[in-house]
């Protein structure tokens, strides 16, 4: 990132409070290459967004406040960590404003789930002050602040379907031929993101491997995977699922050995972990079948299709 841009252009009328709706995602591949030496891993990160959404909206006020609210909503910190409040106070800095925002976040998805919840907020409220603010701000600015946040946060802003390279944040859009119905199946309590990384790289010294990227090759898409999404085809797509981090996800919380067996056996064409976990979503041939998945599962489970855009103001 360079040097502060400047005064705010005010290319756009202020407005006095905004609310950008900001999807889910899944991960339909997640291949984790070795651990680079600042600590992250490589991937070949296939991201689809789905249609279960958080709500930011952004209101005038003095000093940043936060807000929030939903089920989970206990696990959301409502301090200046907040990644809604990271990224509010990181676009009034570019701009050399102050970040007077109430920000006010509605909560659907599952907190520490793999859903990215915490990325979403950071996308909607980049968004929602761009607009109260005026800013304007190029996309491409957006863009490289979403990346400062987070690997996962360039995403949030686009939706739809991309391969993330790099750490997840070097995004390509992908083509989506159809729409895809799932069911994900919640955790009580989530899973912290670089422990689920630190599981993954033990077990694979513990397999006698290597953990580095200097050992292991960088990580690419799978062709048949990206040809299952543009085909718009499900079967195709639940036979090429995958997801480096499970092992990882299910050896820290093994309950998700039997939630994913559970999914199969109630005619889900797939099941895999969603990223980091320990959410665990299950690809349908149907929204009928989903909704017939869902109310079987033993667990608090949710459909949802996909693609969806990405943050969206209302
Ligand atoms: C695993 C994934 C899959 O999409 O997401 P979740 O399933 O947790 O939502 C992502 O890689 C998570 O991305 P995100 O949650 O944005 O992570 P960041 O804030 O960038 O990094 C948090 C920590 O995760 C680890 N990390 C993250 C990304 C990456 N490519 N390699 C890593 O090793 C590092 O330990 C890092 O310090
Ligand atoms: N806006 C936010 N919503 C949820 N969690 C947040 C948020 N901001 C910071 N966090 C912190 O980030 C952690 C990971 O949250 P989240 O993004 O929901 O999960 P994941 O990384 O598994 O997708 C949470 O445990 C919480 O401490």
């Amino acid at each position: 990132m360079g040097p502060a841009a400047g005064p705010v252009p005010r290319s756009r009328k202020p407005v006095s409070a905004v609310t950008v709706r900001v999807p889910a995602k899944v991960n339909v591949q997640l291949t984790v290459g070795g651990r680079r030496p600042d600590g992250f891993h490589d991937l070949a990160n296939v991201f689809l967004a789905v249609g279960l959404y958080d709500h930011v909206t952004a209101a005038p006020a003095e000093g940043l406040r936060l807000t929030a609210e939903g089920r989970d909503v206990a696990g959301v910190p409502l301090d200046g960590t907040n990644l809604a409040a990271r990224a509010a106070v990181a676009l009034a800095k570019r701009y050399g404003i102050e970040p007077d925002v109430h920000l006010h976040i509605a909560k659907a998805i599952p907190v520490a789930g793999g859903m990215a919840g915490g990325s979403a907020d950071a996308a909607g409220a980049l968004v929602a002050c761009d607009a109260l603010w005026g800013i304007g701000a190029p996309r491409e600015e957006l863009l490289a602040l979403c990346a400062e946040l987070g690997s996962d946060v360039p995403f949030s802003l686009v939706g739809g379907a991309a391969l993330g390279l790099g750490r997840g944040e070097r995004l390509t859009p992908l083509e989506v031929g159809g729409e895809f119905h799932w069911v994900f199946a919640l955790a009580e309590g989530g899973l912290s993101t670089p422990e689920v990384y630190r599981e993954c790289d033990r077990l694979r010294r513990a397999g006698g491997g290597s953990d580095l990227a200097a050992d292991l090759p960088v990580p690419v898409a799978d062709p048949a995977l990206v040809a299952a999404l543009a085909a718009g085809d499900a079967v195709a797509l639940g036979a090429a699922l995958s997801n480096d981090l499970q092992a990882a996800a299910v050896g820290l919380r093994p309950g998700l050995a039997a939630t994913l067996a559970a999914g199969r056996a109630g005619g889900a064409l797939a099941g895999i972990v969603s990223g980091s976990g320990p959410t665990v979503a299950f690809l349908c041939a149907s929204a009928s079948a989903a909704s017939a998945l869902a109310a079987a599962l033993p667990t608090r489970a949710h459909p949802a299709s996909s693609p969806a855009p990405g943050a969206t103001p209302l």
